[in-house]
């Protein structure tokens, strides 16, 4: 089963700005989803009709194979949003937030689990201090727990890690991960590229709205991700026509210190030998040579480049 289904969803804001344009997308039970976009490519506003706190203009979305727009109770106790803004009431303590979140979702509070959130996301010696006195970072993983609280089916991280320092950064990952391990379904909005490609097994890139791209990662970085062969032959290297005929397999390009080739993929390996061997018997051998693969950010920059592009 999936956990979501999203099919045809837009959303035009009261300003006429189309902030997501007929995006359709399965997310599977169990995954770890990275959803990704540049700043104003519409993650939030995706998220926040999954909340149900921006109504969709129109399309489907199905949770669990439940309507969502329709089954909207039942669909809200198997979502945990951790939302971008933070906002508590300043006179309540962290464990206060946690047990009226509780009651809101009609659930008794579970103080083991209550107990357990604070001790996974390092709150226990602040879980009786009005939430006011919290930093910023402790604000945002208090956010985290209520979002954990009534144990939601689907977890929904929009920007979770902002303002969040390293080692707790790892710690949160880490406790996601297990949740993930035990079937959590988790979406997750990052700018930490690394971090998404390290996490996540499937991945969505929408830009200006629209959806470029949704993929298992690895397919992803095994299809559209490119590797290059750098040649350097220590000085600018000119490419004629002629070379660029007997090299335009590699979509050849010079630079100051020799030529890149563009290595193609088949299966169980890449056009490395041949690649060589066409600049080698054009421009003698290198002084030095490397192979650099592209990363999830490279093939983000380069995705969304061109949907700018195109629009420009
Ligand atoms: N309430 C609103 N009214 C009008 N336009 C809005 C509203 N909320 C968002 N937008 C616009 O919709 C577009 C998408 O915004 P959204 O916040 O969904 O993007 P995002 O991908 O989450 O960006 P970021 O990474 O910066 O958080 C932007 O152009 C934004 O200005």
């Amino acid at each position: 089963m999936n956990a979501l289904e999203i099919n045809g969803l837009t959303k035009t804001y009261g300003n006429g700005k189309t902030a997501l344009n007929n995006v359709t997308l399965t997310v599977p039970q169990g995954s770890f989803f990275a959803l990704l976009g540049p700043n104003g490519a519409g993650k939030s506003t995706l998220i926040n009709m999954l909340a149900d706190t921006v109504r969709p203009s129109s399309g489907e979305v199905t949770l669990f194979g439940r309507e969502l727009f329709s089954d909207r109770a039942w669909c809200k106790r198997r979502i945990g949003v951790v939302p971008q803004e933070i906002a508590f009431d300043p006179f309540f303590t962290p464990r206060e937030v946690l047990r009226f979140t509780s009651g809101l979702f009609g659930c008794k509070p579970d103080e083991a689990w209550i107990d357990e959130l604070f001790d996974r996301l390092e709150l226990t010696q602040h879980c009786n201090k009005n939430t006011r006195q919290l930093s910023g970072g402790m604000r945002r993983r208090l956010l985290v727990a209520q979002a954990l609280v009534h144990r939601p089916e689907l977890v929904i991280l929009d920007e979770p890690t902002a303002g969040v320092d390293v080692e707790l950064r790892r710690r949160l990952w880490s406790f996601m991960r297990e949740l993930n391990a035990k079937g959590i379904t988790i979406l997750l909005t990052t700018h930490y590229l690394d971090e998404a490609e390290e996490l996540c097994d499937q991945v969505a890139i929408i830009d200006q709205g629209n959806l470029l791209t949704a993929r298992p990662m690895k397919e992803m970085m095994s299809e559209i991700a490119s590797s290059h062969l750098w040649l350097n032959y220590g000085k600018p290297v000119t490419l004629t026509a002629e070379d660029n005929s007997a090299l335009a397999a590699f979509d050849p390009r010079a630079n100051d210190e020799g030529v890149c080739l563009k290595l193609g993929h088949f299966e169980g390996g890449s056009t490395f030998h041949e690649a060589y061997e066409a600049a080698v018997s054009r421009f003698g051998p290198p002084i030095d040579a490397g192979v650099r693969s592209e990363d999830l950010e490279d093939v983000f920059l380069r995705l969304t480049a061109k949907e700018a592009g195109g629009r420009a």
